[in-house]
């Protein structure tokens, strides 16, 4: 039998999952792709249906096997990427979901967080999550997902102390699903996945048991943490007898299919949120200015890589509630050519504040704002209003990533959906101040999967060989002046002080 030429990513995105199978020279040979449901039960409330996730996930296999004409034989090896926190509870003894998948973005568990930092309410107890875990106390991670399933669901708790349930993140869901489910599936989480849980011990890389006693989860309840590149398990199935070899969360599997594995290398992704990675190398820097510190990656018994993190919970999504709830577009690439139909944002600002506002902030009472507005502006400066929050947004990222590292980004690479927007990027660039840089595999989630996979069956030799692999596409470089710039930065702040301390005890907590 010939040597398999291909390596299968799985990239379930906050709004889509594709299947993209890659060659040795990192080009996209067949991809499948399904949109998710996404479900609104409350305002606040985001769910995914797990069941939808699954079934979907085989589809797109099919569908990215039979575009590039291939076979299970054809694959050397397969790796998970994933929407991060969003949190999955299952029978393994039936791979039935007791709940929905609560998404990364739900506020629900707002109260829950407010319980847990009342109880360690002196200063250093309540670092001690932020030092432990390189995140603040929030409803944006798994911990408080957990909880909020095991108090809500009827027996839920207690099937979880008698071990038959199972946690996740949509990495442990799949890999488990795919090595075989309810009769054997493997029951894991890489170290990237397991950093965004509030559970994890950022330096042993292991659960930590002070964390669980606080939040009240039983250990039975959570998947063993391994390494962002080795073999799992085997799949079942479609692609029967491939070995499934790497997981990382989807932003540092952008990173990573960036090619940033240095220290002191970045990227910014735009999709359903945006996410600035800078990787700190085998340090652990904790923010003095709003990030999150994370796990970047660990490829099998090497030390792991860490990284600052800049996470945005509304950008992509504005645009698709632009189209979903105001009804003004009926295509999210339609926003670039009703924004590009006047020539500015006619005075108006969009702060996106829908779960509050997280890097560098972390303003849970803040909400969404349209301020400036006046008889003159209409649906198109709305539309460009919505453009510039991303890069707006963005900004103060880039701005705390420097504060922190003390060394400015002198470019920033992209990827995600919204970087085909020409207006976006320019703009992006123009209130940077350095070139934004698109590669032309824009695909960088689901390669860096692929890559991490690749690695740990031998398909790829190592990181220097990936480097190689990484090409430029193009490059906008900044149009205004510094005195332009931060006048538009100063009416931004404006606006965003006028989203703050919305949510307080009068308000119906929507
Ligand atoms: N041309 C465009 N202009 C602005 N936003 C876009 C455009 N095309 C796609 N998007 C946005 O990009 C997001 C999808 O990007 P993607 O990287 O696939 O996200 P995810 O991985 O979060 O599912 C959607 O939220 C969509 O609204
Ligand atoms: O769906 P994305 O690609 O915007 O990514 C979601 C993040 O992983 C949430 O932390």
């Amino acid at each position: 039998m010939s040597t398999p030429q291909y390596v299968l990513a799985i990239d379930n995105g906050t709004t889509s999952i594709r299947a993209i199978i890659f060659d040795h020279a990192g080009a996209k040979i067949g991809t499948g792709q399904l949109e998710t449901t996404q479900i609104f039960p409350q305002s606040g409330w985001v769910e995914h249906d797990p069941v939808e996730i699954w079934n979907n996930t085989r589809k797109v296999i099919e569908l990215a096997l039979e575009q590039a004409s291939l076979t299970a034989s054809d694959i050397a090896a397969i790796g998970i990427t994933n929407q991060r926190e969003t949190t999955v509870i299952w029978d393994k003894t039936n791979g039935v979901p007791v709940y929905n998948a609560i998404v990364w973005q739900d506020t629900r568990t707002q109260s829950i967080i407010d319980q847990i930092a009342e109880k360690n309410l002196s200063e250093p107890d309540l670092n001690r999550f932020k030092s432990k875990t390189g995140l603040p106390l929030a409803t944006y991670f798994a911990a408080s997902k957990i909880v909020w399933i095991l108090e809500h669901v009827e027996d839920v708790r207690q099937r979880a102390e008698s071990g038959s349930l199972a946690f996740g993140t949509i990495d442990s869901w799949l890999v488990w699903n795919l090595t075989g489910g309810s009769s054997g599936g493997v029951h894991v989480t890489d170290v990237t996945n397991a950093s965004r849980t509030l559970l994890m011990d950022l330096e042993a890389l292991q659960w930590d048991p002070e964390l669980l006693s606080a939040f009240n989860i039983p250990p039975t309840l959570l998947p063993a943490i391994v390494s962002s590149s080795e073999i799992y398990g085997t799949a079942v199935e479609l692609l029967h007898g491939v070995p499934v070899a790497g997981i990382l969360g989807d932003q540092q599997a952008a990173t990573f299919g960036q090619a940033a594995f240095s220290q002191g290398e970045a990227k910014n992704t735009y999709g359903t949120g945006n996410f600035l990675i800078f990787n700190t190398g085998e340090e652990i820097v904790h923010s003095q200015n709003g990030l999150l510190t994370t796990v970047a990656y660990k490829l099998g018994n090497q030390p792991a890589h860490y990284a600052l993190e800049g996470s945005i919970a509304v950008t992509g999504s504005l645009i698709q509630w632009l189209r979903d709830n105001l009804g003004i577009i009926s295509s999210a690439s339609e926003v670039e050519t009703l924004a590009l139909s006047v020539p500015d944002n006619g005075g108006a600002y969009f702060v996106p504040a829908f779960s509050g506002l997280f890097a560098p902030r972390w303003r849970p009472d803040a909400r969404g704002a349209i301020v400036g507005l006046t008889r003159y502006v209409n649906k198109a400066h709305i539309a460009r209003a919505a453009l510039e929050a991303v890069a707006f947004q963005t900004r103060e990222v880039l701005d705390a990533t420097n504060a922190d590292t003390g060394v400015p980004l002198t470019e920033v690479r992209v990827d995600g959906g919204m970087i085909s927007n020409e207006l976006l990027m320019q703009f992006q660039a123009d209130l940077l101040g350095v070139p934004v840089i698109r590669p032309v595999v824009a695909e960088t989630t689901a390669l860096g999967a692929a890559y991490a996979a690749g690695l740990a069956v031998g398909f790829w030799s190592g990181t220097d060989e990936l480097r190689a692999l990484w090409q430029e596409h193009k490059r906008w470089t900044p149009q205004i002046d510094e005195e332009e710039r931060q006048k538009l930065l100063r009416v931004w702040n404006k606006a965003v002080e006028k989203s703050l301390n919305w949510i307080d005890e009068d308000s119906v907590q929507l």
